[in-house]
């Protein structure tokens, strides 16, 4: 069993929402890790991140991207740094991969003041604009379809998601 799609991409570049709609497009369940990672631990990804340390995160992510690549069948959105551990980018070859591409304005608007988003918390603009040049050429790397979502609905997004997923 394998998802039909895997979603990767900066914080705030619609993994969470274009992925629950691609989802409900194809008739499929849909999957998010960081709600795995949440379910696991018993609370919400930024005390995760305050209480036990990013890395204890890492592995709780790792574990979750490992699980749902084999058992989920539908579409999978994954945290933003996600692809930072090489196993999960071992696991990604071979798999549907689609990159949202975000810029770095439209990504600071969407994510707002990002209490939810522990790394972002510290002026989250240079926070992203960092982490985002950092991972760039990694979630290329990983793609086999790259979707630019600057500037357009979540339902354009999607529509080109099926389109770019058709054999
Ligand atoms: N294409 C888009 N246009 C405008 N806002 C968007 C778009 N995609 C997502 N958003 C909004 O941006 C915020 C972050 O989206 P989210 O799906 O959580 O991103 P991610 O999971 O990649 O961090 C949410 O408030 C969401 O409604
Ligand atoms: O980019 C990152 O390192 C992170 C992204 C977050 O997910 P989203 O990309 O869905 O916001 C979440 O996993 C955690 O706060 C760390
Ligand atoms: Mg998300």
């Amino acid at each position: 069993m394998s998802p039909r799609a895997v979603l990767i991409g900066a914080p705030g570049s619609g993994k969470s929402t274009v992925g629950q709609l691609l989802a409900e497009r194809l008739g499929v369940a849909f999957r998010d890790t960081d709600a795995d990672v949440e379910r696991t631990a018993g609370k919400p990804v930024s005390d995760v991140f305050i209480e036990d340390g990013e890395e204890v995160f890492r592995e709780l992510e790792a574990d979750a991207v490992r699980r749902a690549l084999a058992e989920h069948d539908g579409v999978l959105s994954l945290g933003g740094g996600a692809i930072l551990a090489e196993a999960t980018r071992e696991l990604l070859a071979g798999q549907p991969v689609v990159y949202l591409e975000v810029g770095l304005s439209n990504a600071v608007q969407r994510v707002g003041l990002a209490s939810a988003r522990p790394l972002l918390v510290m002026n989250p603009r240079s926070q992203l604009k960092k982490l985002m040049d950092a991972r760039r050429p990694v979630y290329e790397g990983l793609a086999t379809i790259i979707v630019a979502t600057d500037e357009r609905e979540p339902g354009q997004i999607v529509e080109e998601i099926v389109e770019g997923l058709k054999p």
